[in-house]
């Protein structure tokens, strides 16, 4: 009994001992972040004496965060660390200017992550109920930034996102990458019993291999959005939905199913849009607009100018016009920022080549 207690006082004092020195450390990151937050709005003041109003800078935000994952040591995660520096940029930036930030919503939807992902949580975010609003809202100036998904690992393209760059005079200026893990949610007990289990589209293809295994006889049913179905779900016993983890907490869902997606690796890119044309950040890729005089090869003469300026092409997709019935538009991503020499030369000799080109953006690589 006395080992015991002396042993319990020896834990705890040395527990006491531990904590002091946390409280010692925290007292000088706390000082070290508001010196932070003062040279923000000293750069801020700056920015504003140039006659700017951009105070969100995406390639000095990679920036940062590049270095902050390049010194990471452990053992926090990349992913942790990425993630308390994005927070302290959010909050020294809501010192210069408060963003809005409109995102395909309802909340609880991947794009509500991803958003978050990029600008942190000292934002305000505006819930839009499609992707045409998104980009309406930016282009009408009520929000900052738009966030849009666009392409997904599984099933591929997000066409309506592409197609509405040909008539925007919206700017790409940023891009995130965020892993998906899809969940199967409910509010009862016995998932067999369920008489449909309801998601987007997209999710519920990503999860295909597993519904056949473990839910055959469930009727598949699509929805506008998987916060949409969480809320469905929420609402009825016997609907199931497939949906994230923010879903799932906004709407009290128990969790019958993690992880269910078929392919582990299952990542969403999404977004920024804004009228900001964002300046080099040393690691950027380019999106172009492209479209073909209607003659044999035209696709192959009109890639020619970037083998020969030796650029690398990261994608390409093609989308119908919609001006005339065969004529094809490609969207097309190119690694470096069109302010590179390089990059310029190129683009110069593609304009050439091209019946249309249009410079959709320059930005940084998701940085995580
Ligand atoms: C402080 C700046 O303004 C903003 C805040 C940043 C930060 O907190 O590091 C970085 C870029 C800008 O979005 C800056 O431009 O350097």
């Amino acid at each position: 009994m006395t080992v015991k207690k002396s042993k319990n006082g020896g834990a705890e004092a040395q527990i006491k001992k531990l904590r002091e020195q946390i409280d010692a450390l925290d007292v000088k990151i706390q000082a070290l972040i508001s010196e932070r937050a003062r040279l923000a709005l000293a750069v801020a003041e700056t920015k504003q004496q140039e006659g700017s109003n951009n105070f969100y800078r995406p390639e000095r935000e990679a920036e940062v965060l590049r270095n902050v994952l390049a010194r990471n040591q452990g053992p926090l995660s990349e992913e942790a660390m990425a993630r308390l520096f994005r927070e302290i940029m959010s909050a020294c930036l809501a010192l210069e200017s408060r963003l809005r930030i409109a995102f395909l919503g309802p909340e609880g939807t991947f794009t509500q992550e991803a958003a978050l992902k990029q600008f942190g949580h000292a934002v305000e975010t505006a819930p839009l109920a499609a992707i045409d609003e998104v980009f309406r809202e930016v282009e009408s100036g009520n929000a900052h930034f738009g966030v849009v998904p666009v392409e997904n690992s599984t099933e591929g393209v997000i066409n309506h996102t592409l197609d509405m760059f040909m008539a925007s005079p919206l700017k790409i200026c940023g891009e995130v990458a965020l892993r998906i893990h899809h969940h199967l949610l409910g509010k009862g007990n016995d998932p067999q019993g369920a008489h449909s289990v309801v998601s987007h589209q997209q999710s519920l293809a990503q999860c295909r291999e597993w519904l056949d295994a473990n839910l055959p006889g469930v009727k598949r049913v699509p929805v506008a959005s998987n916060a949409e179905a969480a809320r469905l779900a929420a609402a009825d016993v016997g609907t199931l939905a497939i949906a994230g983890d923010t879903a799932a907490q906004l709407y009290g869902l128990h969790m019958f199913a993690s992880n269910i997606e078929d392919r582990p690796d299952n990542t969403t890119r999404f977004l920024v849009i804004g009228t900001l044309e964002t300046v080099p950040s040393g690691n950027d890729k380019t999106s172009l607009l492209l479209s073909s005089r209607n003659r044999p090869g035209a696709l192959q003469r009109l890639l020619a100018p970037l083998a020969k300026n030796k650029i690398n092409m990261t994608r390409i997709e093609s989308r119908p016009s919609r001006q005339s019935m065969w004529e094809y538009v490609f969207f097309v991503d190119i690694d470096g920022h069109m302010k590179d020499r390089k990059v310029a030369k190129a683009l110069a000799d593609l304009e050439k080549e091209a019946a249309f080109l249009k410079r959709l953006g320059s930005y940084p690589k998701a940085v995580l």
